[in-house]
């Protein structure tokens, strides 16, 4: 530890995949004199303080909260009013209360409101993770090379916004700042889209005669393989993700469904070129990931 760690108290509620994470992490980078966890799982809350990421564990997310400098709320979306209601009342003049969570503007919504004057709210989102769930799956190493985004509402205090921006910084990401509509668009299409199309595409496999959909598993170490793996994401997390990013999700399945529907005609009508043509460009795209080094 050094001798003056950025943070005294820090609550991580929920200390599942994201938040067991950032407890390793910050450990590791001697971020805060003290972690304290609070999980609704009494089992996830006890494994962190048996294995060591945090100092201290409970499952009352006000008892974690009260005198910490800073709040990072870990939980699936939907929790987020209920727990912000819960620690509003515990939280201590100057405390800062950031987030993880995969859609920006619904966060703002269900917490700003149960903050009292004098807290700060930095909504944040580290776009990094895996499609596994609780505190033994998490990591330190998640962090580095990857992008978090922060989405500070007008008016926010800038001390604030610097500090966390520093935590993610230390742990290894590059941090920069969106406004929360643009944010919940953006990922709507790189990340909610996706999941969107891999849950469908695992369950249209799943739905098919009982010997193909043998057949579906055992030769599964292909392109589908990939599908899986998204498709094995929380159902929690995933069900928020789509309930509280409804409009840019449905705007964009609905570019989607055209996009499909114009490459159905394609194949239909033997139009090679066209098929060519989309999947040159879209091998440019991977190019560009991996040379940004984001795959
Ligand atoms: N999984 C990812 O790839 C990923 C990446 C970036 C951000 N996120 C965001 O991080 C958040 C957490 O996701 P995760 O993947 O760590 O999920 P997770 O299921 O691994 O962990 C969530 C934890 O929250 C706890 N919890 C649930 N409701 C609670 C409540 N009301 N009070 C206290 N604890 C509660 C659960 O018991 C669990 O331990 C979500 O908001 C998600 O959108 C996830
Ligand atoms: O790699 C994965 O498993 C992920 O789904 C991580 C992923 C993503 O879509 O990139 C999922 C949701 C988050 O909000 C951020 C990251």
């Amino acid at each position: 530890m050094t001798a003056s760690p950025a943070f005294e108290r820090l609550a991580i509620v929920g200390i599942g995949l994201i938040g067991s994470s950032l407890a390793r992490a910050v450990r590791a980078e001697g971020l805060a004199r003290t972690i304290v966890c609070a999980d609704a799982n009494a089992d996830h809350a006890a494994r962190a303080k048996a294995i060591g990421i945090v100092d201290e564990a409970t499952t009352d997310p006000a008892e974690a909260a009260a005198g910490a400098d800073l709040v990072m709320l870990c939980v699936p979306i939907g929790a987020y009013a209920d727990v912000a209601r819960t620690i509003g009342p515990a939280l201590k003049p100057g405390a800062i209360v950031t987030d993880v969570g995969s859609v920006k503007q619904a966060v703002i919504d269900a917490v700003a409101p149960h903050l009292p004057e004098g807290v700060h709210l930095v909504p944040g989102h580290p776009v990094a993770g895996t499609e596994k769930s609780g505190p033994d799956a998490g990591f330190a190493a998640l962090f580095p090379g990857r992008w978090c985004i922060l989405t500070p509402v007008p008016g926010a205090d800038e001390g604030a916004t610097r500090k966390v921006a520093d935590l993610w910084r230390a742990c290894g990401m590059t941090v920069e700042r969106m406004d929360p509509g643009h944010h919940d668009r953006v990922l709507a299409i790189t990340s909610h889209l996706p999941h969107l199309i891999a849950y469908t595409i695992v369950g249209t496999a799943t739905d098919l005669e009982e010997h193909l959909r043998q057949e579906v598993i055992k030769y599964s170490a292909s392109g589908f393989r990939d599908f899986t793996r998204i498709a094995g994401s929380d159902p929690t997390m995933w069900r928020d993700v789509f309930l509280n990013n409804r409009e840019a999700v449905l705007d964009c399945l609905q570019r989607f469904t055209e996009d499909l529907t114009a490459l159905q005609r394609s194949i239909r009508r033997g139009e090679g070129d066209a098929l060519f043509d989309l999947f040159t460009r879209t091998r440019e795209i991977r190019k560009g990931v991996l040379d940004a080094r984001q795959a």
